[in-house]
């Protein structure tokens, strides 16, 4: 074991899809430090997450409190259980909309890609506002609705009627026909609050990159629901764009509004909601930079460590908020850059838990301790060239 009593650890991984949540991979993370320099380490596990699943329960382990449970309606209007959270101040609400509106709570029966809608994300903002929180993060993104967020925005009161002034159906089967938008009855204490969207893609509300063309087909769209949900998503853009004094040009092209079936948009219209990348949310929320700046290593981790892993995802931010002079070291199952991009790209450098060939069944059923090690393996390398040399070896990788 190598000593080291003044050395900070950050164990901030994201999850291993499918394999090992944030929090079970920072604690591998941190026991395969702690194997290395021992009890007198400051190591300090920070689960993360990118805006999406995870996101909840990433800010809760922060805040140091306890989800709640409220009960709403899912995706196609079937009584359901949603988790959130408050901050232990009780200014900030925090939703992650799949919790009511999510893709997988509604796969046991057929999809109804058009019938489906978000109301469930809007009750549990009803009830956060009528508790008096004036804060309110919105996780986006997994869902199964692709409404434009008529459905959240109807849970806060407001009406979208047709052109004999009746409410449309729900679901974005709906937009077609609004012919007019009723704000009348909007929650007193909604456009006070302070709305902040932490959006998963990029794509805009409608399109060829649009939200029904691009995630529709997941939600259960075929062809010709893809263009009926598309005709309506525009439609909608344009009536909001309008009642808010919004350039309709520019609102349809904005980056973001196309995540989650479109939800952004009547958000950031009628609420004056920011949309911002999730994992930015996040570490904004967790103070990761002020975290990593005092760490003499970082460890960082998720499934697989790729491109897209440095456009808006945890390794991203990780790499991005971490001091110039400090290493970072991802451990990922699949590891697809090579050394050359890790360091180009402000990675210190990256180990594949994989000890040989094996399934990802088989790598599943060990993540834990295959990570542990990993971590340990990395860590003993670079406490023998900090030891050795005192002078950490800081490989200067230009962050970018
Ligand atoms: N234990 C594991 N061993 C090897 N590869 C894994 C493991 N867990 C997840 N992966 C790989 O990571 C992929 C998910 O990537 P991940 O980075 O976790 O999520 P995302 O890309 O959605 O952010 C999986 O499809 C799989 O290929
Ligand atoms: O449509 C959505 O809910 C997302 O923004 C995209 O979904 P995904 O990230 O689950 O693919």
């Amino acid at each position: 074991m190598i000593p080291e009593n003044s050395m900070t650890i950050v164990a901030c991984p994201d999850s291993f899809k499918g394999s090992l949540g944030a929090a079970e991979a920072a604690t591998a993370l941190a026991l395969g430090a702690r194997s290395v320099f021992g009890p007198g380490a400051n190591i300090i596990e920070l689960p993360l997450a990118d805006g999406g699943e995870g996101s909840l329960d990433a800010l809760l382990a922060a805040w140091g409190s306890n989800q709640q449970t409220l009960s709403v309606h899912d995706a196609i209007g079937r009584p359901a259980t949603a988790r959130f959270g408050v901050s232990a101040d009780g200014r900030t609400g925090m939703i992650e909309a799949a919790e009511a509106n999510g893709l997988p709570q509604v796969s046991d029966v057929p999809l109804q890609p058009l019938r489906a809608d978000s109301r469930g994300v809007g009750e549990i903002a009803v009830h956060l506002l009528n508790a008096g929180i004036t804060e309110i993060m919105l996780f986006i993104g997994g869902s199964a609705s692709t409404d434009g967020g008529t459905g959240f925005l109807n849970a806060l009161g407001v009406r979208f009627l047709d052109a004999a002034g009746f409410p449309v159906a729900p679901g974005g089967g709906g937009l077609a026909d609004i012919a007019r938008i009723d704000p009348s009855g909007l929650h007193p204490a909604a456009s006070a609050a302070c709305w902040e969207l932490a959006v998963d893609v990029s794509n805009p509300i409608c399109g060829p990159r649009g939200a029904a063309a691009v995630f529709g087909p997941q939600k259960g769209a075929g062809a010709d629901d893809v263009s009926a949900l598309d005709a309506g998503l525009e439609h909608l853009a344009r009536i909001l764009a309008a009642q808010a004094g919004i350039d309709a040009a520019e609102f349809l092209e904005r980056e973001g509004l196309g995540a989650a079936g479109g939800l952004p948009a009547c958000l950031v219209a009628l609420l004056g909601a920011r949309t911002v990348p999730g994992s930015t949310l996040v570490s904004e929320a967790l103070d990761l930079e002020g975290l990593l700046a005092d760490a003499d290593l970082v460890l960082t981790g998720e499934g697989r460590l790729d491109s897209q892993s440095l456009g808006g995802k945890v390794v991203d931010a990780v790499r991005r908020l971490s001091p110039a002079d400090t290493p970072v070291i991802v451990i990922a199952g699949t590891v697809e850059l090579d050394s050359a991009r890790c360091r180009a790209e402000g990675i210190t450098a990256a180990f594949s838990i994989a000890r040989g060939p094996a399934t990802l069944a088989a790598l599943s059923v060990d993540t834990a301790s295959l990570v542990r090690d990993a971590a340990a393996q990395a860590c003993s390398l670079l406490g023998f060239s900090t030891l050795s040399t005192r002078a950490y070896g800081k490989p200067r990788s230009p962050r970018p």
